[in-house]
Order: C-alpha cells, then sequence, then structure tokens
C-alpha cells in the first residue's frame, strides 16, 4: 500500500487569503498550497500593500478590514482565476483606492463578465481597458453600499463565490439570487469557510443573504487538494495498485474527492474513512456515463484513463470545461485522438472508446490539468511526451518528481 501526501488544496488556500486579508486579525494559514496560482494571489496582495510572512508551510497575513494599505497598485494575477475574480472584488470593497489588474495571456482570454457587471451593478467604478469582460481591468473603490443581485454563475461558480465573500465587507449586505450554477460544491467550501471567518451566510433555495459586519481571523489549515489526489486515485485504479490519501476523508470541503465514486462505479474499491481515502485496483474497470458538473476538474483525469475501460466512457454536462485554462474538452479529444483513441464531443460532453494508446506528442495548452491527466494515461502508454510539461506549476510544481516516484511504487506491467 502507497501512502501519498498531497499538497493543499488551490481553493481553499485562495479563499483563505482573501478572508485572512479581509478580516479583523492575523491569520496562521498551515499547510498552504505553494504553487504559481497561490503564490501569484499572495504576491497581487502584497502588491496592494498586505503584509504576508511565508513561510514552508506556515503563512501569517495581516488582516486589514478597511481594504489596501496603498492608495494605488497594479496587480498582475498570472494565470489565477481565483486570483484575477476575488482580488478586484476585494479592493472594490475599499472606502478609497484605484487599483489596475491585469493577467496572462491565457486568464485574458477566459471570462468575467457576470462578476463584473454585478460589481458595476453594486456602483463600482470598474472599467476595462481591453475586451469587455476580460482582464485587463480597473477599479477605482469608494465603499459598497450592498443591496439586491441576479447573478448567473453557469460558467464559473467563482463569480458567485467572490460576491458572497465580499458581502460582509459591504455596509448593508449582499443578497444574491442565482439563476445558473456550475460547480455548486466550490460554494459549499465557500460558505464553510466564511464561517470559520465567522460569517454566517443564509441560503434559502437559490437566493444567498449575506449580512455585513467583516470577518474575524482564524488560524487556518489547508486540506490537500482534492483534485491533485484524482490523478493519484486513478493510477491505482489503472494499475492494479492501491493509494491512501490522508487528510482528506468524510469531512473534506472538496467536491472534488467525489471522483472516488467515479472510480467506485466503475469498479474500484474505494474507502473513505473520517481523514483518509483509500482507493484499490479491482482488476476491472467499467465504462459508464457520468454526470462531472460538480466536479468537472477531474473530467480529464477520467477522460485520460478511460479508453482503458472495458466500455465507452461518456462525461456529460461540463460545457464550462471549455473556458479553463484551454478549452479541455477539445484538448481531451485531440491527444486521445493523436493516441489513436476513438472520440466524440458535443457542446457539453465527450465519449470515449476502449482502445490501445499509442506513442504521442500530448499538446497541453499550457494546462497543468492536460499534463498530470495525461501523466496517469502513461503508465500504461509508453511513450507520450509533452510539448510544455513545466506547466504543471500552476497547482503542483514538484508534479512530475512526485507523481515518477509514486509511480514506482505501483504494479509494473
Ligand atoms: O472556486 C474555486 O476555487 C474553483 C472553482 C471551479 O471553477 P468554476 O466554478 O469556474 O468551474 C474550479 O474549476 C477551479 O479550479 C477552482
Ligand atoms: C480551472 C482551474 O483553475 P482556475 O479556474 O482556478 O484558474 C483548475 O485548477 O483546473
Amino acid at each position: 500500500m502507497t501512502v501519498i501526501d498531497i499538497p493543499g488544496s488551490k481553493s481553499v488556500t485562495a479563499r483563505a487569503l482573501f478572508l485572512a486579508a479581509a478580516a479583523n486579525g492575523t491569520t496562521t494559514l498551515l499547510r498552504p498550497l505553494c504553487s504559481d496560482d497561490t503564490e501569484g494571489f499572495a504576491e497581487g496582495l502584497r502588491s496592494l500593500g498586505y503584509t504576508i510572512a511565508q513561510e514552508a508551510d506556515r503563512w501569517r497575513i495581516e488582516g486589514r478590514p478597511s481594504g489596501p494599505a496603498t492608495p494605488e497598485a497594479d496587480v498582475f494575477c498570472r494565470d489565477g482565476a481565483t486570483t484575477a475574480r476575488f482580488l478586484p472584488t476585494l479592493v472594490a470593497a475599499a472606502a478609497s483606492g484605484s487599483y489596475r489588474f491585469d493577467a496572462s495571456a491565457q486568464m485574458r482570454r477566459r471570462p468575467l463578465a457576470p462578476l463584473t457587471r454585478a460589481l458595476v451593478s453594486l456602483g463600482v467604478d470598474l472599467r476595462h481597458s481591453g475586451q469587455e469582460g476580460h482582464h485587463p481591468l480597473s477599479v477605482r473603490a469608494a465603499g459598497i453600499k450592498g443591496g439586491d443581485l441576479t447573478l448567473d454563475a453557469g460558467e464559473s461558480s467563482q463569480y458567485l463565490t467572490a460576491l458572497l465573500m465580499l458581502g460582509p465587507l459591504t455596509a448593508e449586505g449582499l443578497r444574491i439570487e442565482v439563476t445558473e450554477l456550475v460547480s455548486a460544491p466550490y460554494v459549499e467550501i465557500t460558505l464553510a469557510m466564511m464561517r470559520r471567518f465567522g460569517v454566517e451566510v443564509l441560503r434559502e433555495g437559490n437566493t444567498f443573504t449575506v449580512p455585513p459586519g467583516g470577518y474575524r481571523a482564524t488560524d487556518y489549515a489547508v486540506e490537500p487538494d482534492a483534485s491533485t489526489a484524482s490523478y493519484f486515485f486513478a493510477a491505482a485504479a489503472l494499475t492494479g495498485g492501491e493509494v491512501t490519501v490522508p487528510g482528506l476523508g468524510a469531512g473534506a470541503l472538496q467536491g472534488d474527492l467525489r471522483f472516488v465514486e467515479v472510480l467506485r462505479a466503475m469498479g474500484a474499491d474505494v474507502e473513505v474513512g473520517a481523514d483518509a481515502t483509500t482507493v484499490r485496483s479491482t482488476g476491472r474497470l467499467r465504462g459508464l456515463t457520468v454526470n462531472m458538473r460538480d466536479i468537472s476538474d477531474t473530467m480529464p483525469t477520467l477522460a485520460a484513463i478511460a479508453p482503458y475501460a472495458q466500455g465507452p466512457v461518456r462525461i456529460e454536462d461540463v460545457a464550462n470545461t471549455r473556458v479553463k485554462e484551454c478549452d479541455r474538452l477539445d484538448a481531451c479529444a485531440q491527444n486521445l485522438r493523436r493516441m489513436g483513441i476513438t472520440v466524440d464531443t458535443g457542446p457539453d460532453w465527450i465519449e470515449i472508446r476502449p482502445g490501445t494508446p499509442a506513442p504521442a506528442e500530448i499538446a497541453t495548452h499550457g494546462d497543468h490539468r492536460i499534463v498530470m491527466s495525461f501523466a496517469v494515461a502513461g503508465l500504461r502508454a509508453p511513450g507520450l511526451t509533452y510539448d510544455d510539461p513545466g506547466c504543471v506549476r500552476k497547482t503542483f510544481p514538484q508534479f512530475h518528481e512526485v507523481f515518477e516516484a509514486f509511480a514506482r511504487g505501483l504494479p509494473q506491467r
């Protein structure tokens, strides 16, 4: 049996940085994720004048309930959508200040219009210097009164997360009616973490009522990243092996841990304990049809192992994977076809037939999840190469070393 320590959750780290920055007092984050996305978030906060002391597995953040320490700043959000969507929202609540935001070419292509429109409707002076609803943009802060919003979060739940976290920083709070929502479990992470920082959101059906009053600092231990864990769970199921991930069990916040239920439905033996999850291969890997709307960051993981299943694998309701680091439905299909596998796609689905993958160069499109997913397939398809293996830095800079060492402990074929 192999036990593997997975680095901290990107989503939890990003939220903790936002909440700690806005809180009254000092927050210590234990085992935060250290990767390009979260370092970029911390660097963004520093550009805004926040004080963050970073030691390897412990970050200390001095909260500033009144907002950034600098009246003006330029913030570069790199590739991180959490950074690019959460930080402009954080500064919007300040009483005054003028802030410019930009992001990488990849992130500039990704949308945020429903969020920027919501901020503008709350009276925020937000302007785009390029394409409407995309970075770069600027925010001139003058405080937010609050009020009612209607939000379409059918493209990204991050719009809702940003506005929920903004609520307590407004004078009167926010009432948000959500018309569409993808990646719903990420909103549960947000609500649970806001509660830990002292704010209780009232949820009635699709309406969220967020009280004013601000956040209270708290020490916070970041759980391991469940999307990252999916590569290790899938590798065990694919190769006849077994893996245990400590720190991710029944009480985990992240919906992506539900990926193990998909492996279970395919035939793997899965045990979700109080504080650890184990996946054990039974030698079977059945095909299936599965809706991944809630856990779509693990869609590429499943797509990459799908050719080895005994029947077709059809993944449905994942249209929003087309607006991630790349168009993930097309990228998965393109790479599987390069490996000689038969694949069909539609606007929001992909269907993969069983086959025997051939060596190929994987077109990564600068997407960490394409690399990490196909690395799992590579355990049974020797000869996969990557045009940009380093893009794993976004969430897991040590992925290649860790995954190779892990793979040496799996049954060899
Ligand atoms: O809120 C978050 O931390 C995230 C939400 C999800 O995005 P969408 O809501 O855009 O699907 C997920 O894909 C992303 O990796 C992280
Ligand atoms: C989509 C992702 O990231 P983000 O939207 O936070 O950039 C991801 O990590 O798969």
